[in-house]
């Protein structure tokens, strides 16, 4: 097969979706790779490195696109990209289509097949590839919000940790999965109060049980969640209902009841955001105010560790890409459910229940794609 991997367009977007290892590995399949030029540069590979994994580098986007017949990414493909995706070919990347209409249609109208990262399974219940970097997103976020948090930039001015004899920041993190738990772990080690809160009681036995000394957990109630928001220096938005918009869960009219200068980090907000008030933003102009509290949403938060990222998301879509590869994209899901989970898009139809449900569109089953 033809794999192509174009250099990421999204502002601030230093990831690539094909590592040189993972390049290597294609090739040694029998496949050939095309990597655009410069691709690489910003997560620290140079072309010569693909190059000698056995990939072909290609000037342009355009012929990226014109010559493979499967596209891998990191990103939705962004409306450029979109104009040039064909009939038949396979797209393989993060798509969050439920809060984006117009990219759904394009998809939609390109007849092409898309996979999106963020809705593929595992046997434990887990999304493996929208894991490695929530794991990422999910350590930055303490971080991102601390410094939002420093009185220049528009925050309270509360030290995460606090000194002896003054308080430490308390956090509250709203979705106790990977991103709600790497963010509890990181705040709680840079020194603050931290509370997680999810709907899950399983999820908040698992909490209670491995860090039950480091942070604290509670049943996600609406009274509980406002009356913890209330109260908090930090807000991190960290819930998914896969595939899905992501249900508000503080409205506009609770920042009234927040502290001047609390931070939101809304991590869900490539999932349409859990506040309210939440607009997607860039890594060039991260944060904005409303009302008084500072606001973090960027959709993208790894691409700011691109290299770190770049690495851990290879690592987990490496196995599934030489499967659709070597198998073609039929057979792969065929042999695979949780691979037949990540199918959105196939030739014009919607093949993902949550997606249609979120923008009032038909979709067919995926099972019936692969007939
Ligand atoms: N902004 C960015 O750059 C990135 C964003 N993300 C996003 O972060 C979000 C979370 O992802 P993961 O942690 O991997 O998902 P996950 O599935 O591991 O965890 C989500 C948790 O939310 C809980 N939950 C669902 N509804 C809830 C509610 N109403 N109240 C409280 N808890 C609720 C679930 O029980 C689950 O434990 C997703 O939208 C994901 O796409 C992930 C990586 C990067
Ligand atoms: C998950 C996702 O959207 C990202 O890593 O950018
Ligand atoms: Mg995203």
């Amino acid at each position: 097969m033809k794999i192509g991997c174009p250099t990421e367009i999204k502002p601030q977007e230093f990831r690539v979706g094909m590592t040189p290892d993972a390049a290597r590995e294609a090739v040694n399949h029998g496949h050939t790779v095309y990597i655009q030029q410069g691709a690489g540069l910003g997560a620290g590979f140079a072309d010569a490195d693909y190059q000698a994994a056995g990939a072909a580098i290609l000037d342009t986007a355009e012929e990226i696109f014109a010559t493979a017949d499967m596209i891998v990414k990191v990103k939705e493909p962004q409306a450029i990209e979109r104009k040039m995706l064909r009939e038949g070919q396979l797209l393989y990347t993060y798509l969050h289509l439920a809060p984006d209409p117009d990219q759904t249609h394009d998809l939609l109208n390109s007849g092409c097949t898309a996979i999106a990262y963020e809705t593929v399974t595992d046997a434990r219940g887990g999304l493996p590839l929208l894991a490695p970097m929530s794991e990422v997103a999910g350590r930055l976020a303490p971080q991102v919000g601390a410094y939002t948090l420093q009185k220049a930039n528009g925050g309270r001015g509360v030290l995460m940790g606090g000194v002896p004899g003054v308080a430490p920041a308390k956090v509250v993190v709203i979705g106790g999965g990977v991103v709600g738990t790497h963010a509890a772990k990181v705040a709680a080690g840079m020194g603050a109060d931290v509370t997680v809160l999810d709907r899950s009681l399983n999820r908040l036995k698992y909490l209670d049980d491995v860090f039950g000394r480091d942070f604290k957990n509670r049943y996600a109630t609406a009274g509980a969640t406002a009356e913890l928001v209330r109260d908090a220096d930090m807000v991190i938005g960290a819930v998914l209902i896969p595939g899905a918009a992501a249900p508000k869960l503080v409205s506009r009219a609770d920042l009234s009841e927040m502290k001047p200068g609390a931070v939101l980090v809304d991590v869900a907000i490539d999932q349409g955001g859990c506040f309210e008030t939440s607009k997607a933003t860039t890594h060039a102009d991260p944060i904005y105010e409303v009302d008084g509290i500072m606001h973090y949403c960027v959709a993208n938060m790894p691409g700011a560790v691109a290299r770190t990222s770049t690495l851990a998301l290879g690592n987990a879509t490496l196995p599934f890409l030489l499967n659709l590869a070597d198998k073609g994209w039929k057979k792969a899901c065929a042999d695979d459910p949780h691979l037949l989970n990540g199918l959105n898009v196939h030739s014009g139809k919607l093949t993902y229940a949550a997606v249609g449900e979120a923008l009032g569109l038909d979709v067919i089953s995926a099972e019936s794609a692969i007939q």
